[in-house]
């Protein structure tokens, strides 16, 4: 069975600028990966290139087989923002829109999740807070029956309550061997659901281990590993 996701060499420049660099990951289908990393790390840059939003990068990116920009399109459901739609569109339009798009949406889940979201899909893209809107996206994100899901820090303007709930129903949206990288800055509420972790730090992958073997090596949970990858405790000689 080929790996959910495979990344090789991976550098990406825009404006002049090395956003990513060197990036080589490799993730095995069904696991839930944490990918952490503080603002501006270049968490959202490898999710848009994952998903084919971002062009021009060097090096190879596969989901599955899925090697060419348009095939990895149909494999991977990334959490975007809805920035092509007008502030006048009803949520329905855009579920419609995604059904026509996306051969592995599925009404029935998208049901499912927004009356356990409790959304009214009769309610205008203009008239939805910070916080709905988001739990649209997981929605619309989930609903798809894909082979690897990208969240991008899909949480950030949910309330506390909403936010519990969700994380500790959102393995259940997806197939066992779906895969799903969630990023995020916050790691506490999210880490119980995390079997992998991977950090971006200078520019690459500084760290990608099992939550199992954070615990086992280092005694430490994902959180605490986090922080001291950040803080400097932990070096990358060290992994
Ligand atoms: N269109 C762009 N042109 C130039 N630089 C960009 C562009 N988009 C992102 N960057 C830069 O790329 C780097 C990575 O940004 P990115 O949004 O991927 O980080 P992030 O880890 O998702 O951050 P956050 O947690 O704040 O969302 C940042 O330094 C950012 O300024």
């Amino acid at each position: 069975m080929s790996n959910a996701l495979a990344i090789t060499n991976l550098t990406y420049r825009k404006n002049y600028q090395t956003i990513l660099t060197d990036v080589n990951l490799t993730i095995t289908p069904g696991k839930v990966v944490g990918l952490l990393g503080e603002n501006g790390a270049g968490k959202t840059t490898l999710m848009r290139l994952i998903a084919d939003l971002a062009k021009g990068y060097r090096g190879t990116i596969a989901v599955g087989d899925a090697t060419a920009g348009v095939q990895r399109r149909i494999a991977v459901s990334f959490s975007e923002a809805l920035q092509g739609f007008r502030p006048t569109t009803k949520l329905s339009a855009v579920r419609d829109f995604y059904a026509r798009v996306y051969g592995d949406f599925s009404a029935k889940k998208y049901l499912d999740l927004i009356t356990f979201l409790q959304l009214d899909d009769d309610l205008e893209l203009a008239k939805l807070s910070k916080g709905t809107r988001e739990k649209f996206i997981i929605a619309l994100t989930l609903s798809r029956e894909a082979t690897l899901y990208l969240l991008d820090e899909p949480f950030s303007g949910i309330d506390s309550m909403s936010r519990k709930r969700i994380i500790s129903s959102i393995i259940k949206w997806k197939r066992p061997e779906a895969t799903m990288i969630i990023s995020d800055h916050y790691v506490t509420e999210i880490a119980p659901l995390l079997d992998e972790v991977v950090v971006i730090k200078d520019r690459t992958i500084c760290a990608h281990k099992s939550s199992d073997a954070i615990r086992q090596e280092f005694g430490i949970g994902v959180e605490a590993f986090y922080e001291s990858l950040y803080e400097g405790a932990i070096q990358h000689d060290d992994l």
